[in-house]
């Protein structure tokens, strides 16, 4: 087996006596595209943070490429490609001065017919002072930063933070295109569409600590409840579905729609016995999923839905 691009040993981040991650555990393969996800505060950046050598966990160890990130912070940060949760572009530099520099520094990788291509891609003018770019094309240069190195690696925090969702849609693409030419995607989202329409898996964080780490279609398929919708060829009263771990969610005319968290073999003898005509179920979006995991649960009340 090939050594993972990005792993994560017993990772704890402490800000003084306040939490940051705790005990982190993680590896993440070549050419996925992972998604991090988590409410506010929970740990995203921090970990992202670590991996880049920007603050130093209290305990455990992070390595990117099979090397410590503590020990070879600069050698990383140059096959790495970051895009920062909080942008610090130079204000006088014009967006396409600023990139050049970055280039330099680097020797002079860029091809600058991949540069355009970005630019295009996200609709994007190189030639104007930073500090008169907005919130979404600020975060475009910071994308086009961390993409057009095209490195191995992609780190990048919420990239589609204060974009339109045009742009949204050509940063889906430009993870696509990454992962089609066999790179590595590591991404923290509260965007949960787009982490379903482009990543492989996902880790969801919760108070510093991973709950789950799983395929996305695998997490949509565990998830025990069915949703569905059930036409019949008459009305009947929606209680023929009143039983334990039913809930009856609509009712209109011949249509019932149900989610059914258990007996979903009633359900359907029921459904027989009344000669449904059509039976359609709905699945659960990635967002479905996350609300079980959070929705109303208040601190150290983790009840996971899923099995
Ligand atoms: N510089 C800091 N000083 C003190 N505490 C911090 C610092 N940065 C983060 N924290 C704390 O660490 C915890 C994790 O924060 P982090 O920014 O990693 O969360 P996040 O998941 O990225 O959140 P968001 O979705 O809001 O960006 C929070 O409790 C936060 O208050």
């Amino acid at each position: 087996m090939t050594m993972p691009v990005i792993e994560l040993h017993d990772l704890t981040v402490y800000y003084g006596r306040r939490r940051g991650i705790e005990g982190l555990d993680l590896a993440v393969e070549a050419g996925e595209v992972f998604g991090f996800l988590g409410p506010n505060g929970a740990g995203k950046t921090t970990t992202l943070r670590v991996l880049l050598d920007l603050i130093r966990p209290v305990r455990g160890r992070a390595l990117i490429f099979g090397q410590d990130c503590r020990r070879h912070g600069p050698a990383i940060r140059r096959q790495v490609g970051y895009l920062p949760g909080e942008l610090n572009l130079p204000p006088q530099q014009t967006a396409r001065q600023y990139l050049a520099m970055l280039d330099a520094v680097r020797g002079r990788v860029v091809e600058p017919a991949y540069l355009k291509q970005l630019c295009d891609q996200l609709e994007l003018d190189l030639d104007r002072p930073l500090r008169t770019y907005s919130r979404g094309n600020k975060q475009k240069v910071g994308l086009i930063a961390a993409f057009m190195f095209r490195p191995r690696l992609l780190i990048l925090d919420e990239p589609t933070g204060g974009l339109d969702p045009l742009a949204q849609q050509a940063v889906i693409e430009l993870v696509r295109a990454a992962r089609s030419e066999g790179r590595t995607v590591f991404f923290s989202s509260h965007v949960l569409p787009e982490v379903q329409a482009v990543c492989d898996r996902v880790g969801i964080i919760r108070e510093g600590r991973l709950v789950t780490v799983e395929r996305i279609d695998t997490l949509l398929q565990r998830q025990q409840v069915h949703r569905m919708r059930l036409r019949f060829a008459h009305q009947l009263p929606p209680t023929v579905f009143s039983l334990p771990g039913v809930t009856i969610l609509a009712h209109s005319g011949n249509d019932i729609m149900l989610e059914v968290r258990s007996g979903l073999a009633d359900v359907l003898r029921i459904a027989a016995e009344q000669a449904v005509i059509e039976l359609e179920t709905i699945p659960l979006t990635l967002e479905e999923v996350f609300l079980a995991y959070y929705g109303g649960q208040g601190e150290n009340h983790a009840q996971p839905v899923l099995a």
